[in-house]
């Protein structure tokens, strides 16, 4: 069985965030993602993981304007700048936190730009991203993020674009984030793409389909496809990224079987 990390922007929300490492590694997580945590210094973060006693798998590069609407700044070609100081935000949380994998998100498709220059700006910010964590022996992930549903707009939202883009941005610290949500809806097909390309794979997530709850809620088959990773050798993590049902506790029975 692979081992799961709490997304703890998803799970154990019935307690504030501070308190849900200790929830996870209570339920008998020994690692923890999240969106960002760049609300609170780096040093208060780090005194939860300790005390906890779970391990830092991923967080997600700055967004820009997160409640504004933006998703990312890593295809958009006047926010180089910008893209370059979260850059050096995120390595500095990264150093503080032991976390050797970080997201970075796209951005929003912006209008009427010429999709050529979004993927040239993309390249050049993965490439700096690259250099930058490879520092710290750290690497990058990018991730479709389906567009139809949950991120309207997202500039990453096909998988075999994501894999494509991995070849044009040429660095070995740049994987993957195979959200399997995200990749049954935009094309299915989990299995074989796991298989043609589990080398390209950094990082893995997991929430059911339709609905995105837990594994056995929906459509998707997990235990086979975590049999999969084992077969393949997969030793990363696989972050449990979906919404209760009900409470965070009740809905782990998936993970008992
Ligand atoms: O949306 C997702 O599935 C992610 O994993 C991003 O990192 C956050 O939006
Ligand atoms: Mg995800």
């Amino acid at each position: 069985m692979p081992k799961f990390a709490a997304n703890l922007s998803f799970l154990f929300t019935e307690v504030p965030f501070p308190e849900r490492f200790a929830r996870a590694a209570a339920a008998g997580f020994t690692g923890v993602e999240y969106l960002f945590p760049y609300d609170w210094p780096a040093h208060e973060v780090a005194q939860w993981l300790q005390s906890a006693d779970v391990e830092q798998v991923l967080f997600n590069l700055p967004p820009g304007d997160w409640a504004a609407g933006e998703r990312g700044l890593a295809c958009l070609p006047q926010r180089q700048g910008e893209f370059a100081e979260s850059v050096e935000q995120a390595l500095d949380y990264a150093m503080v936190l032991d976390c050797e994998r970080v997201h970075c998100l796209a951005g929003l498709r912006p209008a009427g730009c010429d999709e050529a220059m979004l993927e040239t700006t993309f390249v050049a910010n993965l490439r700096h991203a690259a250099d930058r964590f490879a520092t710290i022996g750290a690497t990058v992930m990018i991730e479709p993020i389906n567009s139809r549903i949950d991120m309207p707009g997202y500039w990453l939202d096909d998988v075999g674009k994501g894999f494509r883009l991995l070849q044009a941005v040429d660095r070995s610290n740049v994987k993957l984030q195979l959200d399997l949500y995200h990749a049954q809806i935009i094309q299915g097909d989990l299995a074989r793409t796991i298989e043609a390309n589990i080398g390209d794979i950094g990082h893995v997530q997991i929430a059911d389909n339709p609905g995105r709850h837990e594994p056995g809620s929906g459509e998707i088959h997990y235990p086979f496809l975590f049999e999969l990773l084992d077969r393949l050798g997969y030793t990363g993590w696989v972050g449990c990224e979906y919404k209760p049902q009900t409470t965070t506790e009740a809905g782990l029975g998936w993970l008992r079987r």
